[in-house]
C-alpha cells in the first residue's frame, strides 16, 4: 500500500539510512565476509596507493618504484611468453592469415601446422564459439596424451575438465564435496589461501595439518593422522586432503616415498586426494624431481576403484607464466560415472572455459618435441627462464639467511621463499599497538621504507607464535640486487629501532 498513493510516499519521511541500502555488510552472505585472500590483501592495497602517489607526486617516497614481490605473476614483472605458444595462439585466433604467403615468413612452420591441427579439432574452426563444457575434445585428447607421456600411465580425456585457471577447478571440487560446516578439508599450513577462501565460501571447515619448517617444510603422515583424529572428535567428517606439490608458499618438493605414504593415508581414510600440481615444471634442485600423485598411486597398483585423485594444473606457472590467459584443468579420477556427471553438470552451468586458455593448456602439456622446427628455440627459452628462476631463488634465500633473526628454507621449487623472522618483543608490542599482526606490521614498514611488497605469513597460516613473510622469486634478475640491498638496509634499521 506504501506505493499505491503517491502523496503518502511524497509526504512520508525518508526511511532511516540502514533500511535504505539494499545491501550492507550485515545483509550479504556471511561466508563472503569470512573469506580472505592475502595475496592481494592490505599490504598490496597500500602498495597500489603508494604507486599512485609516486605517479602524481614523484619524489614523495624514499624510493622511485614499487617492487611487487607479492604475487606469482611472472609476466607482470617482465618475463617473456614462450614464442611458439604465442605463435599458435595468434594463428588460431586469426585463421584467415594461416594460408597467406607472408605468414610463412613470420611464423614457424610447426606453429602453422599446430594451429591447423587445433583448428581442425574445433567445431567450425571457431575459437569464438562455446565449446564442450569439459573443453574441446581434441585438446583434451592432447592433454591426456601429455599426461600419459609424463607419467607412464594412461589418462582418459573424459576425466579432464578444462577450466579458466586452476582456481575455478578448486572451487568446483569444494562445491562438490562440502555439504555443511561438518565437512572438513585437510589443508597444509602454511597454505595457498585459495583453499581457505574456497572452503569458507562453500561453508566447510578447514582442517589444518602443519608442515614441519625444521624439516624443510616436510609433510609428516603422523601429523595428518593427528589432525584427522582431532577433527573427528569435533564431529567433523574429513572429505579430502589438499597437497600442494611443489609447495606454495613453502617451496618444498615432496620425496616420492613421502608421496606413497600420503596416497596410502588417503586410501585408508577414504579421503579424496586433491593434488595441486600447478608448479610441476618449477623444480630447481637436482636432488628432487616432480612425480604426479596420480603416477605415484598407479605405481602402487591403485587404480580407479582404489582411490580418488583430482590433479590440478595451470598455465599460470612453470616457465610459461600465462596467468592472464586463464588456462588450466583438473583431471578427475576414481569417481563413479554418476559423480562425474554431477561435476559435468556444474561445469556446464558456466558453459565452457575460455578457448585461448584451453589451447594454451594443450600446448603446455604437449610442447614442441625434439626434431620440431621450434624445438631448439623453445628449449632455449624454457631453460633460460627456469635456470634464471633457480638463480634468483638461491640469491634471495642466501640474502634472507644473512638477515639478523631470519632463517629461510631452500626453495626447492615453485616461485616463493617463506622466511621466518624472529621479531624483538618491542616490535611485537608496536604491532599490537597498531592493531595488526607482527609480520603484517613488518611488511607494512618494509613497503613504506623501500617500496618492496611482501605478503605477511599470517595470510598463509603459520605455527602460532611464529612469524613469516612470503617473497616471490620473480623480479627480473637485474632487479634482484635492488631488492636485496633495500631489504637489508631496511632490516638493519628496523631491528635497531626495536632492539630490546
Ligand atoms: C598452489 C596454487 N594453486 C592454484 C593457483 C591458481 O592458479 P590459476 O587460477 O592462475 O591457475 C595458484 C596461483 N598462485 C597465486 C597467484 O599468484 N601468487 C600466488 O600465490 C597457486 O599458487
Amino acid at each position: 500500500s506504501r506505493f499505491l498513493s503517491s502523496t503518502s510516499v511524497l509526504d512520508s519521511p525518508p526511511p532511516p539510512p540502514s533500511s535504505m541500502a539494499p545491501v550492507s555488510l550485515d545483509t550479504i552472505n556471511p561466508k563472503v565476509l569470512k573469506c580472505e585472500y592475502a595475496v592481494r590483501g592490505e599490504v598490496v592495497t597500500l602498495a597500489q596507493a603508494l604507486q599512485e602517489e609516486l605517479k602524481s607526486k614523484p619524489g614523495s617516497h624514499p624510493f622511485d618504484e614499487i617492487l611487487y614481490c607479492n604475487i606469482g605473476n611472472p609476466q607482470s614483472l617482465g618475463q617473456q611468453p614462450i614464442t611458439f605458444f604465442r605463435e599458435v595462439l595468434a594463428l588460431c585466433d586469426h585463421p584467415s592469415i594461416l594460408d597467406k604467403s607472408e605468414t610463412q615468413g613470420l611464423f614457424s612452420a610447426d606453429a602453422i601446422e599446430r594451429a591447423w591441427q587445433i583448428l581442425d579439432q574445433i567445431p567450425g574452426r571457431a575459437t569464438g564459439a562455446y565449446s564442450h563444457s569439459q573443453g574441446i575434445k581434441g585438446l583434451r585428447d592432447t592433454i591426456a596424451a601429455g599426461i600419459a607421456a609424463r607419467d607412464g600411465f594412461p589418462a582418459d580425456p573424459n576425466d579432464i575438465f578444462l577450466t579458466d585457471g586452476a582456481s575455478p577447478a578448486v572451487h568446483m571440487m569444494m562445491q562438490l564435496l562440502i555439504r555443511s560446516e561438518k565437512d572438513g578439508i585437510l589443508c597444509p599450513i602454511p597454505q595457498y589461501p585459495l583453499y581457505s577462501a574456497s572452503i569458507a565460501l562453500h561453508g566447510g571447515t578447514l582442517v589444518p595439518y602443519y608442515l614441519d619448517e625444521a624439516a624443510g617444510w616436510g609433510l609428516e603422515v603422523s601429523e595428518l593422522k593427528k589432525q584427522l583424529a582431532d577433527a573427528k572428535t569435533k564431529g567433523i567428517t574429513p572429505r579430502a586432503l589438499v597437497v600442494i606439490n611443489p609447495g606454495n608458499p613453502t617451496g618444498q618438493v615432496l620425496a616420492e616415498d613421502n608421496q606413497r605414504e600420503i596416497v596410502d593415508f588417503c586410501k585408508t581414510e577414504g579421503l579424496v586426494l586433491l593434488a595441486d600440481e600447478v608448479y610441476q615444471e618449477n623444480v630447481y634442485v637436482p636432488e628432487k624431481k616432480f612425480h604426479s600423485f596420480k603416477k605415484v598411486a598407479r605405481s602402487m597398483g591403485y587404480g580407479e576403484k582404489d582411490i580418488s585423485v583430482v590433479s590440478f594444473q595451470s598455465v599460470s606457472k612453470g616457465y610459461y607464466g600465462e596467468c592472464g590467459k586463464r588456462g588450466g584443468y583438473m583431471e578427475v579420477t576414481g569417481f563413479g560415472p554418476e559423480i562425474r556427471e554431477q561435476i559435468y553438470k556444474v561445469a556446464s552451468v558456466n558453459l565452457c572455459s575460455n578457448i585461448s586458455g584451453q589451447i594454451l593448456a594443450s600446448l603446455v602439456m604437449s610442447p614442441p618435441k625434439v626434431g620440431d622446427e621450434s624445438y631448439e628455440s623453445y628449449s632455449a627459452e624454457k631453460d633460460g627462464i627456469l635456470s634464471s628462476l633457480a638463480r634468483r631463488a638461491k640469491t634471495l634465500e642466501d640474502a634472507f639467511n644473512k638477515l639478523e633473526g631470519v632463517t629461510c628454507n631452500k626453495a626447492e621449487g615453485a616461485m616463493y621463499l617463506f622466511p621466518r623472522i624472529r621479531l624483538p618483543e618491542k616490535a611485537i608490542k608496536a604491532a599490537e599497538a597498531a592493531k595488526t599482526a607482527p609480520d603484517n606490521f613488518y611488511c607494512r614498514r618494509l613497503l613504506n621504507a623501500t617500496g618492496i611488497v611482501f605478503v605477511p605469513g599470517s595470510g598463509f597460516g603459520q605455527v602460532a607464535g611464529t612469524w613469516h613473510f612470503r617473497c616471490t622469486i620473480l623480479p627480473q634478475e637485474d632487479k634482484i640486487p635492488a631488492v636485496v640491498s633495500r631489504l637489508t638496509e631496511f632490516h638493519k634499521s628496523f631491528m635497531e629501532e626495536f632492539r630490546n
